[in-house]
């Protein structure tokens, strides 16, 4: 057992999906995943592993925010041996051409937190994701027929900002959209010198104000599930 996941040695796989929704990461094992066997349920965040096409994959929940995603990532890699994680999240768009339902893959994502800030003793580090994963996120998706929005998006530290202008700055500079775990997820990955990648579909829009109810965010997001999938 690790502080916050109750598995045992072994029983987490090298390659992880993890939602921020625990109950997204029981979907997924239900209905993705051969044989799948709960290991984590600790917090009710739960730990899924089974197969996937022959493959062992886990599928453990992240929690909302830079913190939460920071405690489990750091666990599965210093305490499991994980070596890739891919977070199958849900965003908010930024842009116009960016419609609700629309599959996003994260290449950078920027931030408004300070914990990189703070690490860096003032200076500025890019988090970026995995360019391997990331060519196959993009080819399996193309497979799929759909057409992924690949770029910049804004790990957020507040959801409900008391500027309700404040996405416009990142929107000008070309961030796609917000959610608020990937940029410690990427930097992460970077210091401990494994493989990181984010898939999102956009579940809200700040631009038209369309939004999906939490069932759809739990349920729906087959696709980024399947292409997840196929990457690990
Ligand atoms: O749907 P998940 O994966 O939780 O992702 C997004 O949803 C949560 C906010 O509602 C944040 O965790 C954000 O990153
Ligand atoms: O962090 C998030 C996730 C989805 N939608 C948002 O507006 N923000």
């Amino acid at each position: 057992m690790s502080v916050h996941i109750g598995a045992q040695k072994g029983e987490i796989a090298e390659t992880v999906l993890m939602p921020g929704d625990p109950l997204r990461a029981k979907f997924i094992a239900e209905n993705f995943l051969e044989d799948a066997v709960c290991y984590n349920e600790v917090r009710g965040m739960y730990g899924y592993t089974g197969t996937y096409k022959g493959k062992r994959i886990s599928v453990q929940g992240s929690g909302m925010g830079l913190p939460s995603i920071s405690i489990y990532g750091h666990e599965l890699i210093n305490e499991y041996g994980v070596k890739k994680l891919i977070r199958v999240g849900s965003c908010g768009s930024f842009q116009p051409h960016v419609k609700v339902r629309d599959i996003v893959i994260a290449q950078a994502a920027s931030t408004n937190a300070s914990v990189n800030r703070n690490r860096f003793k003032g200076m500025d580090f890019a988090p970026v994701g995995d360019f391997d994963m990331l060519m196959g996120a993009v080819a399996k998706a193309m497979d799929m027929g759909i057409n992924p929005h690949v770029g910049n998006i804004l790990s957020s530290d507040i959801f409900y900002d008391d500027d309700p202008n404040a996405w416009k700055l990142w929107a000008e500079y070309g961030v796609l959209a917000v959610e608020m775990e990937t940029t410690a997820l990427y930097t992460l990955a970077a210091k401990f010198g494994v493989k990181a990648l984010t898939v999102l579909t956009v579940s809200d829009s700040l631009v038209t104000h369309e939004a999906l109810p939490a069932e759809d965010r739990e349920k729906t997001f087959t696709q980024m599930m399947e292409i997840a999938l196929d990457i690990a």
